[in-house]
This record gives C-alpha cells, sequence and structure tokens, in this order.
C-alpha cells in the first residue's frame, strides 16, 4: 500500500532529501500535504513535482500567488496554516522537519490527529519533550527518529526495549571549529561556521554543532525518545560520523550503526519502518577505504553549550524550552552578525539563571516560557 505523507519543512534540508527519498519510490509513498516558509521558488518545484493537496506557507501573499499557479491545491498559510496541514491530512506519517520549536504546536495537532509522526525537529522534544511523549503514548502513535543519532539509537535497539540498553552513546562530529581551542573561537565568521565538515545542513543545526549546542539538545531528545536517563547518557567525539551512535547493554555489549553520512538513509529508515528498502544514491560504506576512525572525550570547557544543556536536562519542565528558545534566538542573532560566535553560550546561559523553572508545565505555559525567553536575549543585546 502507499504511505501518505504530509511534509513540514519542504523547502529545507530535510525536506527536500524526503522528496529525494519519495522520487526514489513512488510505488512505496506518495506526499500529500507539504509545509514550508518563504522559500517559493523550491517550494513551486516541489509542487510540481509531488502533486499534493494542500500546501502551507507562511505569508498570505504567497499563498494568493500560488493559488492563481495551482487552482487544484489548497494554499493556508502562517502559524494557522502550518497547524492545519499536520492536523487536517490524511497522512499515514507526517515529517516533522521545520526548523525550531514552531514545529512544536503543529506536531502535537498531527499527533492527537493520530498520525505517526517521523520525528526530525529535535527543537519539539526539547521544548516539550514529556508532553510529546505522553500525547503520543495517549493516542498510540509512533515517534519514529529521524535525526541520525536517535535512528542509529533505534536501529542498534532492535527491538529490544530501551530499558534493557545500559548506556546510549551519542556521537558527535566535533563541529566546524573542532580544530581550534576556545581561544583561537574570538572572531571567527558566519562563513566558517557554517562549513560542517562532514553533513550538508540548515544553517541554524550547522551553527549548532559548531557550538555542540547540537549534541546537547540530541542528549534531550534522546532522553525523551528513549525513556533514558541523564547519567545513562553519554557523548563521544568521532570526527568521521560513521558511527552513528552506540547502544551499551548490561553484558558489556555494544550495538552501532554505521554508514555513510547521509541523511535519506534515517529519512527512507522512519518512512520504511519496520521494514528496510534499497538505497540508491547513497554511498555504500568501505571502512577498508576509510582506514581509521577515531574516538576523543569531549572536553565541557571547550564545549560549554553540552554543559548547559545536561544541565538542563536534568533540572527539567521549563528549563529546557527556555533553553532552546534562548539558542535559537542568540543563533539568529549570530547569524544576523549582531553577536560573536563566543557569545551564544553566555546569552543562553544567562536566560536560563534568571528564569524560575516550572516543573511540570502545560502546552500554554511552555509557549510563554518559549516567548519569554527569546525576548530576554533581545533584550540583553539591545
Ligand atoms: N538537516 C539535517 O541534516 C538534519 C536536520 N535535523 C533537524 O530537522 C529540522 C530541520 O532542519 P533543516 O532541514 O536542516 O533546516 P532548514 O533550515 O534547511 O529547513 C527548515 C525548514 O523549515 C521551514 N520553515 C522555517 N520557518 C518556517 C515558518 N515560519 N513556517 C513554515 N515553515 C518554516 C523552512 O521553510 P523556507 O526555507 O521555505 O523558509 C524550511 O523548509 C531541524 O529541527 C533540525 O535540527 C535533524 C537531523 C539532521
Ligand atoms: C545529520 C545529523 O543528524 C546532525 O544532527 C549531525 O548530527 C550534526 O553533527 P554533529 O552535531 O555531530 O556535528
Ligand atoms: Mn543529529
Amino acid at each position: 500500500m502507499v504511505k501518505k505523507i504530509s511534509l513540514l519543512g519542504a523547502t529545507g534540508s530535510i525536506g527536500t532529501q524526503t522528496v529525494d527519498v519519495v522520487r526514489e519510490a513512488p510505488d512505496q509513498f506518495k506526499i500529500t500535504a507539504l509545509a514550508a516558509g518563504k522559500n517559493i521558488g523550491k517550494l513551486r518545484e516541489i509542487i510540481r513535482e509531488t502533486e499534493p493537496e494542500i500546501v502551507s506557507v507562511d505569508a498570505p501573499a504567497d499563498a494568493t500567488l500560488l493559488s492563481g499557479e495551482f487552482p487544484k491545491v489548497e494554499f493556508v498559510h502562517g502559524r494557522e496554516g502550518l497547524i492545519e496541514v499536520a492536523a487536517r491530512s490524511d497522512a499515514d506519517v507526517v515529517v516533522s522537519a521545520v526548523v525550531g520549536s514552531l514545529g512544536l504546536e503543529p506536531t502535537i495537532e498531527a499527533i492527537r490527529n493520530g498520525r505517526n509522526i517521523a520525528i526530525a525537529n529535535k527543537e519539539t522534544l526539547v521544548a516539550a519533550g514529556d508532553i510529546v511523549t505522553a500525547e503520543a503514548r495517549r493516542h498510540g502513535i509512533s515517534l519514529l527518529p529521524v535525526d541520525s543519532e536517535h535512528s542509529a539509537l533505534f536501529q542498534s535497539l532492535n527491538g529490544e526495549k530501551a530499558e534493557r540498553a545500559e548506556r546510549l552513546i551519542l556521537t558527535a562530529s566535533g563541529g566546524s571549529f573542532r580544530d581550534k581551542t576556545r581561544d583561537e573561537l574570538e572572531g571567527v565568521t558566519i562563513e566558517q561556521a557554517l562549513d560542517h565538515p562532514n553533513w550538508s545542513m540548515g544553517s541554524k543545526l550547522t551553527i549548532d554543532s559548531a557550538t555542540m549546542m547540537n549534541k546537547g539538545l540530541e542528549v534531550i531528545e534522546a532522553h525523551h525518545l528513549f525513556g533514558m536517563p541523564y547519567d545513562r547518557i553519554d557523548v563521544l567525539i568521532h570526527r568521521e560520523s560513521i558511527i552513528h551512535s552506540m547502544v551499551e547493554f548490561a553484558d558489556t555489549s555494544v550495538m552501532a550503526q554505521l554508514g555513510s553520512p547521509d541523511m535519506r538513509v534515517p529519512i527512507q529508515y522512519a518512512l520504511t519502518w519496520p521494514d528496510r528498502l534499497p538505497r540508491k544514491g547513497t554511498e555504500r560504506l568501505d571502512l577498508a577505504k576509510i582506514g581509521t576512525l577515531h574516538f576523543e572525550e569531549v572536553d565541557l570547557n571547550r564545549y560549554p553549550a553540552l554543559r548547559i544543556a545536561f544541565e538542563a536536562g536534568r533540572t527539567g519542565g521549563t528549563a529546557t524550552t527556555v533553553m532552546n528558545a534562548a539558542n535559537e534566538t542568540a543563533v539568529g542573532l549570530f547569524m544576523e552578525g549582531r553577536i560573536a560566535f563566543t557569545e551564544i553560550e553566555g546569552l543562553v546561559e544567562r536566560v536560563l539563571d534568571r528564569h524560575a523553572v516550572i516543573s511540570s508545565p502545560d502546552l500554554g505555559t511552555v509557549l510563554e516560557a518559549d516567548s519569554l525567553a527569546r525576548k530576554s536575549v533581545l533584550d540583553m543585546v539591545k
């Protein structure tokens, strides 16, 4: 049976690679709903190719423009449009791949509508992991990891209960500045920060990888997806991004998932699970050619964002919501050239220090904490 897919974040790095996967297996998948932001040129191409029933864009003017060009497609817009595409779609799976905690409400609506979620949008789980996983349990849907590390953990668990695992080991490339000391980070440029050694990804995630906030977000994501306490989640620097992550069991066995760094592999697995399809166009792993794999401990003084994320995760409640929102805002300021790269973690930590944590927030409280944290960062750099 053809699987119907609703794709949120269609024009982004994960979105366009999801379209690649669908293109390669038209007898398996059909995209019926799309959501994007401002990249109307790319969206036009994707609409032409996939012929969806409904599409959401950010601006009302773009929705009107595209309605004229594609009369058979229904267009909606803005935050409500994004939620409508997620909630109304009759898709078998919703690929949640917008960037940022903007993905939270549509993902929750999709879960409440009984859709399985292929979750790339890690910020949703960091902002409100307890709420999202509780909704998933209540509605009996699957949260299928797309993030490469979490797909690796999921595959390494291979049906075993996460409780049986003793330790999750997330691998980290070290990001664009892994060969620089903390002092050498002074004055680094946006272009340098965007030059990831192994992966081609959206800009926000590439900056997060350089601060290692990405790994911090992923630790929190793993905690929620696999129910693992923080003191049993480790991070290991592995420059090559060939081992995507590992699970250690009580008998000392370690299961790992390896492969070429190509996000179409975990995207496809989330869409085909529990089956697998052949993958055209992904380079097969040739370990003899690679020769050597490297591993290193993480120095939390070099990467304070990872320490901040572990602390926020252990605190729980709105601490992770606030950390995520402050980080999104600080990364945005860096991308606008308004702050230095080395100011990102300090801003996040200052906002967290001033925040009075609410331990079991409802969705309204999460959204309010998120928006206040964004404002706090902006106030600090005025
Ligand atoms: N890229 C990767 O390899 C990986 C990504 N992820 C996660 O997946 C998510 C997406 O990442 P990535 O694809 O790299 O990001 P990109 O920046 O490449 O894409 C972001 C997507 O979100 C859309 N978007 C942004 N703002 C809005 C808005 N206001 N309304 C609707 N859509 C909006 C963008 O639309 P537009 O461009 O049209 O404005 C775009 O389609 C992130 O959470 C990231 O952490 C996880 C693992 C790997
Ligand atoms: C491809 C992917 O999953 C990214 O989240 C990736 O993990 C970034 O790599 P590092 O954060 O390890 O640099
Ligand atoms: Mn990842």
